[in-house]
């Protein structure tokens, strides 16, 4: 579904990224581990087109991306969680899962066709909501939302897009630890019959634990294991490069 082929973005003579190869499958949960500076975000930003590579490719479906801007892969169906910058502070929460819902559809000028759109809008933002369990929530200004509940509307506004495979930058970020499970449960809710896959950077190993079927370990920017979580937590190289290192 999503492929990198030598993924490598060079700053100098630094490889923050280095010849990264990936493949995540439709519905594959995989994690992404590694100490601070790995090159994780840069990872994600040369996936989801934020940054160009220096050498290597993106594939989605089997065609090159790579020379894609951020919104032609979007539209393809590769979704990255927003930053909290792009929520709306005085807009209610269901608002602004509307405006995602709209801007991903586009509109349609003709005034006959916008009633019905508006309607269709409305129920897709609303199915956004209870996806992520903020249906209760929906009137409140979204400035006043806690961390965790931030948190789910972000991925609301991601499936507001209707992404095929969606990434995940440290969704457990700030939440508090009771949170925590709620939230698992929502991101494991988002593979299951869909055929949705989702990559997902995340300090929590417990969380990683739990959700993915395969975890990539970067390091240096390089990928040094990628492989089932048993088999990523019993190699000998993965745990040298995090003697003394929180993950
Ligand atoms: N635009 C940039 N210019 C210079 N250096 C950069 C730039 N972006 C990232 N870096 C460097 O690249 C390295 C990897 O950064 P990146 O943010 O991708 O790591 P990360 O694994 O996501 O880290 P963290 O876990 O702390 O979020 C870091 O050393 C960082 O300082």
């Amino acid at each position: 579904m999503l492929a990198t082929r030598g993924l490598t973005w060079r700053i100098g003579e630094v490889a923050i990224v280095d010849s990264v190869y990936l493949d995540l499958a439709p519905g594959e949960f995989l994690g992404v581990i590694g100490p601070n500076g790995a090159g994780k975000t840069s990872l994600f930003n040369l996936i989801t087109g934020l940054r160009r590579p220096t050498e290597g490719t993106v594939l989605l479906d089997g065609a090159d991306i790579t020379a894609l801007p951020p919104h032609r892969r979007a539209r393809l169906g590769l979704g990255r969680t927003f930053q909290a910058s792009s929520v709306f502070g005085s807009l209610s929460v269901r608002e602004n899962v509307r405006l995602a819902v709209q801007a991903h559809r586009g509109g349609s000028m003709k005034l006959w066709r916008r009633a019905a759109a508006d309607r269709e809008v409305a129920a897709a933002a609303d199915a956004a909501l209870d996806r992520v369990g903020l249906h209760h929530r929906g009137t409140a200004p979204a400035g006043t939302l806690a961390h965790g509940e931030k948190r789910k509307l972000e991925i609301a506004l991601l499936l507001a897009g209707e992404p095929r495979v969606m990434l995940l930058d440290e969704p457990m970020a700030g939440v508090s630890a009771e949170d925590v499970p709620e939230l698992v449960s929502v991101i494991k809710s988002l593979t299951g019959d869909s055929g949705r896959a989702v990559l997902m950077v995340e300090h929590h190993m417990d969380v990683i634990l739990e959700l993915a079927d395969r975890i990539a370990v970067m390091h240096h920017g390089a990928l040094l294991a990628c492989d089932t979580p048993d088999t990523v937590m019993a190699n000998a190289t993965v745990q040298e490069a995090y003697l003394g290192e929180a993950l």
